[in-house]
């Protein structure tokens, strides 16, 4: 296929239907660079990442043609056959490897023998900088959009994650590039963009799993962009621990932060890495085909994963000291490459799926560091 031949997706039609919605923050990031504004937001932000850990942008910057064209390529993806789609396969099993297309798995429901096949395929395709060569076999058609897909991710850093960033450490009382420098955009990082695609199934098959197409987590990164599409069926578990509907924002990004800007190495818990799922949409929605478009931002592949000197931590008696307390060669430090790999590789290796309750809570050790895993 050309480039030139790619059909243009639209969108499917927006439900009528009234659910309970999160009550998520926009934050208009046209405001970013007027004077005052990085401030400004920062102050609006604060209550959303640390109670909620989700919220919407606005006016990013990013062309919405751009955005659509990446849903177009999503879907010409995932409308090739299987042998196509997997020539380029993710190797979670043998290293942890992330990259490449995933098929829907056979999970055991329950901790019993009962099996039930995912409805939802995925593509992972990694950050392809100008400024090394990334050493990933791509599959043919992501190859042909190349260009577009660098430039995609380009602005999805510059435009959103590296402002929220930025946001976040005014936020933390931290140096403005302090998390920036963490998160390099041109170094190499485990960041990729991920397509997925979820098939409908029928009413009976969906009860079988509580109506859960995708069982809640959360995700192991730094921040997470999920560009709006209209098919509703994305949850949050609210802070009153019971789950809300995410409400599509036309033209809008849902952001959320992830378990290493929130749990260990960096915030120690103060910013929110808020539990989330995928349901089966709402009637007048539940036989449509669902595209979802993310970004997900991780740390620097030599970053050691070590607690953030921000003085809020201190005061919330979160930290102990300023100081990187582990610093100093430590062997036992476990820099972001290790983190991501072995934590995804653990997760995306799991065949057990508890859809009753809302999910276990187990630490995910790796060298000195301890995440809260979460999953049902
Ligand atoms: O499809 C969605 O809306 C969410 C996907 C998600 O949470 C993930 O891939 O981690
Ligand atoms: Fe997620």
């Amino acid at each position: 296929m050309s480039p030139t031949d790619l059909e243009r997706w639209v969108p499917p039609p927006e439900t009528k239907a009234e659910l309970d919605w999160a009550p998520l923050l926009t934050v208009d990031l046209s405001r970013f660079d007027s004077p005052g504004g990085k401030e400004s937001l920062a102050a609006e932000l604060k209550g959303a990442v640390t109670t909620w850990g989700f919220w919407t942008v606005i006016n990013s910057g990013i062309p919405q043609s751009l955005i659509d064209r990446h849903f177009a390529i999503a879907s010409a993806f995932f409308n090739q056959p299987l042998e196509e789609k997997r020539k380029v396969v993710t190797d979670y099993a043998g290293g942890g490897s992330h990259f490449g297309y995933r098929e829907p798995r056979e999970m055991k429901l329950n901790g019993s023998e009962d099996v039930m096949k995912q409805n939802v395929e995925m593509l992972n395709i990694p950050k392809l900088p100008p400024s090394y060569e990334v050493n990933q076999p791509l599959h043919d058609l992501i190859n042909d959009y190349r260009q577009e897909i660098a430039e995609f991710q380009r602005l999805c850093y510059v435009k959103v994650l590296r402002r929220l960033l930025v946001l976040i450490a005014i936020i933390l009382e931290l140096p403005e590039d302090y998390l920036v420098a963490r998160h390099d955009f041109l170094r190499p990082s485990e960041d990729h963009i991920r397509m997925l695609k979820y098939h409908p199934r029928l009413e009976d098959e969906d009860q079988r799993v509580k109506d859960t197409w995708l069982g809640g987590h959360t995700d192991f990164g730094s921040l997470t962009l999920l560009f709006n599409q209209p098919v509703v069926a994305l949850q949050i578990l609210a802070p009153s621990n019971d789950w809300k509907w995410v409400k599509p924002v036309p033209g809008g990004i849902t952001c959320n932060a992830a378990d290493v800007i929130t749990n260990d190495y960096d915030l120690k818990g103060y910013i929110k890495s808020c539990v989330h799922r995928v349901v089966r949409p709402p009637r007048d929605q539940a036989h449509l085909q669902r595209i979802s478009l993310v970004y997900f931002l991780r740390p620097g592949n030599d970053i050691p994963m070590l607690p953030a000197p921000s003085p809020i931590l201190l005061r919330e008696r979160l930290i102990s000291t300023l100081e990187n307390v582990a610093d100093g060669g430590s062997e036992e430090v476990v820099t972001g490459y290790e983190y991501v790999r072995a934590r995804s590789g653990y997760y995306n290796t799991r065949k057990d799926w508890n859809v009753d309750g809302k999910g276990e809570k187990q630490l995910f050790q790796v060298k000195n560091l301890s995440v809260q895993d979460y999953y049902n």
